[in-house]
């Protein structure tokens, strides 16, 4: 049985209409991590998960609890979820303490085992030390861990956070996401995560469940899905940086061989392609690039090109090559510089054959 079964519709009046199913299996890892553009619905499925947003139709069932069933007249309220939430801002009562912003998780006990529930999840996140302080007091890292104490403080039976990285700025987001993945795991629940970002998707997540178009399209393991979109549209959405028109031409040995533009690649085959017409699909870092040609193999794919433009991206080099079409790679600084990698200059792409994912053409 699914840990979680969702399957939702939520018609906005005068505005779109959400339709979501989600299947969670247990134990499989305790992040997932739903992804998709603005817009797509997360928060919503997120609301209807916790019990803020009523579905128009559907149920969600939690380990085999009836949260909500539009049909037989179920709707559970909130704190009878046992939903743990996280937001954006982490909404820390200014004026409390933060052994009191924890505390206020806590209901309907006494104080004594409020103040030894206080103890033992600070204790569990490491804030011990600043349960005198105010969150006015705190770093942002600090702050997330404080507004994580609080939600589990109440002792959940799920997880959810919208965004909770988002209201950081970039460089304190990209030191907080390591944090936040070992603050989750140290948890030891059940763990939904709302994010836009890509970075994010692939350092919290053991799941990615993407959100596009009103509906989720893909489930599975996060380097599945990025590495292997089901559509186009998932394909587009998690951001595969080469998306390439592809006719499938021979198919032999579990490999396919597609034209791509002017050149001939090796592809895996995947099977079920019944139609020529196909996109392949190439992440930029899954591109080799060297000065010389080097001996090319049916599982190996070497592309003689031009660079056509270069950009920095941190600590990377984003090459856009021609080889008979536009071919994205992600290349460190350094192999960017051996190579002379600038406009004009003749580079090899390498690229295996598994890298490249073939995707059917919708009609
Ligand atoms: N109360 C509402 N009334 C009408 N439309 C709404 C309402 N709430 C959300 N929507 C619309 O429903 C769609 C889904 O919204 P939702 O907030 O779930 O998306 P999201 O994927 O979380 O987006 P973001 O990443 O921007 O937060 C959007 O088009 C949004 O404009």
């Amino acid at each position: 049985m699914n840990e979680l079964e969702l399957e939702v519709v939520r018609r906005y009046r005068g505005g779109p209409t959400v339709a979501a199913r989600l299947d969670l299996p247990g134990g499989e890892g305790p992040v997932t991590v739903l992804f998709g553009p603005s817009g797509a619905g997360k928060t919503t499925v997120l609301r209807c998960l916790a019990g803020l947003e009523r579905p128009d139709a559907g149920a969600i069932r939690f380990r085999g609890e009836t949260w909500f069933d539009a049909a037989a007249g179920v709707d559970l309220p909130p704190a009878r979820r046992g939903v743990g939430l996280l937001f954006q801002d982490h909404a820390l009562f200014p004026h409390l303490t933060v052994a009191a912003n924890v505390g206020y998780g806590v209901r309907g006990v006494d104080r004594a085992e409020r103040a030894r529930r206080v103890a033992e999840v600070a204790a569990r996140l490491g804030v011990e030390a600043l349960l005198a302080r105010r969150p006015g007091q705190l770093s942002g890292g600090e702050r997330q861990r404080v507004a994580l104490a609080r939600a589990l403080a109440a002792r959940p039976r799920l997880l959810l956070l919208d965004e909770p990285l988002s209201a950081l700025d970039a460089p304190a987001r990209e030191a907080l996401r390591g944090e936040l993945r070992a603050t989750l795991e140290r948890a030891g629940l059940p763990s939904i995560v709302v994010t836009h970002d890509r970075a994010e998707a692939m350092a919290l997540g053991d799941r990615l469940a993407v959100l596009a178009g009103g509906g989720v399209r893909q489930v599975g393991p996060v380097h599945e899905v990025f590495s292997a979109p089901a559509d186009l549209e998932v394909a587009r959405v998690v951001g595969t940086e080469n998306v390439l028109p592809a006719r499938v031409v021979e198919r032999r040995d579990g490999l396919a061989r597609v034209a791509v533009g002017r050149a001939l690649v090796w592809a895996l085959d995947p099977g079920r392609l019944e139609e020529a017409e196909a996109y392949a699909c190439l992440r930029a870092e899954d591109v080799v690039l060297e000065s010389s040609p080097a001996a090319a193999t049916s599982a190996r794919n070497e592309l003689a090109g031009v660079v056509v433009a270069t950009s920095a991206e941190g600590p990377l080099v984003r090459v856009t090559l021609d080889c008979g079409f536009r071919l994205v790679a992600l290349v460190t600084r350094d192999s960017a510089e051996r190579l002379g990698a600038a406009p004009g200059r003749q580079l090899a792409a390498l690229v295996k054959a598994q890298a490249i994912r073939l995707v059917l053409r919708p009609r």
